[in-house]
């Protein structure tokens, strides 16, 4: 239990009732005034809680039963080892529920901490609730495979996963006949939209025998086409293909097993047309794509633009984009590996428009800087963190920005990860 020096006492056990949904997904009702944050628990519901963290300002806890007036978007969680893996955490309350949440999240950090009242939070775009991703990353203990538990690293088994595609459900039951593997302890899986194919990615105390049960893996499961590892200096190919490849508008775009790519493909896709409809592209527009990962949205926009510009840390992932440029013919752009906040101080160019989608983290300050500098009349900015986004926003604003457009996407039903898209323009 994380417990402080404190002067407020708190007891063990309490009472609330919840008056709201956090960013994280728990439920906030107060105590003596203070913040109490309750796991699985919904707005209107009151709740006793038995509480795992204490601070002065605040507290966190779980249900000690269930609420004694459900609110009414709960539901039974579908998933036969909810909240003992660590996946989903909102399978409790309906799709509906957690998106109007999502957009609630998104609309409460712009107003409080990027502290604008300008911006209506569009309605919350939003795809199928279940089956959507095409990643899983599970881990592996002899002949044991399944997920982390919540806040731990107890490893639970499950039949089905609810949320990856089907076809990842099939592949891990395939694999499992296969196991054990000496010094194997994750595997990660991901699937071609496009092409139905498996890529899996081995990590752990790699050792000579990987190979060969690489082959048998292959042969054992036609969906499988390439398996590779993690190594000291990277990754290596132990067999079949080297590389995943997915269609994005006009481009297929090659895929590095330790290059990130969205887990929710068809979402990803929504937000780049999205991004197609926003901003004013035209065969002279000067674009920026800041944290451009394999160029998953640079690359299907070069046809439209004069010049794209594209900066990504890291290298495997900046070799896929040279590859993909190169094999779709777009020559018209610069690909620099290394740190946005580095980078873009350095480059010294003026952009007519700009893309960033960073990590949860955010942007440095020292890259919206550069950012504003470079005078882009509009910024679509990608996050996954409404926090982040919220804190950068603020920086854009003070800069001369003000929001045209914000919008959650729901890459991640069942769980409280908000992700959204907001186009902003120079006033
Ligand atoms: C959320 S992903 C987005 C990637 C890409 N836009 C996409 O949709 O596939 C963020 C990317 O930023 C990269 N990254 C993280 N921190 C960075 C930094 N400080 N500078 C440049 N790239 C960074 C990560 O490697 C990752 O590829």
């Amino acid at each position: 239990m994380g417990n402080q020096m404190n002067d407020f006492e708190w007891p063990r056990e309490l009472q609330t009732t919840i008056d709201g949904l956090a960013q994280g997904g728990d439920g906030v009702g107060r105590y003596a005034g203070r913040p109490v944050f309750v796991a699985a628990a919904l707005p209107g519901e009151q709740v006793r809680v038995r509480l795992t963290e204490r601070r002065n300002g605040w507290a966190r806890g779980v249900l000690l039963e269930p609420p004694s007036n459900p609110a009414a978007e709960r539901v039974t969680p579908p998933c036969p080892v909810y909240q003992r893996c660590g996946g989903c955490d909102w399978q409790h309350q309906t799709i509906e529920s957690q998106r109007q949440a999502k957009q609630t999240i998104l609309a409460e950090q712009l107003r409080f901490v990027a502290q604008t009242d300008q911006a209506e939070v569009a309605v919350t775009a939003a795809a199928e609730p279940w089956h959507y991703r095409s990643v899983a990353r599970v881990h592996i203990d002899g002949r044991q495979v399944g997920f982390y538990a919540a806040g731990g690293r107890q490893i639970v088994e499950f039949e089905q996963c609810l949320i990856i595609d089907p076809r990842l459900n099939t592949a891990i039951e395939r694999l499992k006949p296969l196991l054990p593997l000496v010094g194997l302890r994750e595997i990660s899986l991901r699937l071609s939209t496009t092409d139905g194919t498996i890529h899996g990615h081995l990590l752990g105390q790699g050792q000579s025998g990987w190979r060969s049960w690489a082959r048998r893996w292959l042969a054992a499961d036609k969906t499988i086409a390439g398996v590779s590892a993690e190594t000291r200096e990277g990754w290596m190919a132990l067999a079949g293909a080297e590389y995943l490849y997915e269609q994005l508008g006009n481009v297929r775009l090659r895929i590095t097993p330790t290059s990130f790519f969205q887990a929710n493909v068809e979402r990803a896709r929504a937000v780049l047309q999205q991004i197609e409809q926003f901003l004013p592209l035209n065969n002279t527009t000067r674009l920026l794509d800041g944290f451009c990962g394999v160029g998953t949205f640079l690359l299907p926009l070069a046809h439209k633009i004069g010049h794209g510009w594209g900066i990504e840390e890291h290298p495997a992932a900046i070799r896929d984009a040279q590859a993909s440029a190169k094999a779709n013919q777009l020559t018209n752009v610069t690909l620099k590996t290394g740190k946005v906040e580095a980078i873009l101080p350095q480059l010294k160019q003026q952009f007519d428009l700009a893309i960033v989608d960073p990590p949860r983290r955010g942007v440095e300050p020292v890259a919206l800087n550069a950012l504003i500098a470079a005078e882009p009349t509009m910024i679509a900015y990608v996050s996954c963190h409404p926090g982040t986004l919220a804190r950068d926003i603020k920086i854009l604003q003070a800069g001369g920005y003000s929001i045209q457009h914000a919008q959650p996407y729901d890459f991640f039903p069942q769980t409280s990860h908000v992700e959204s898209l907001v186009l902003l323009s120079k006033v």
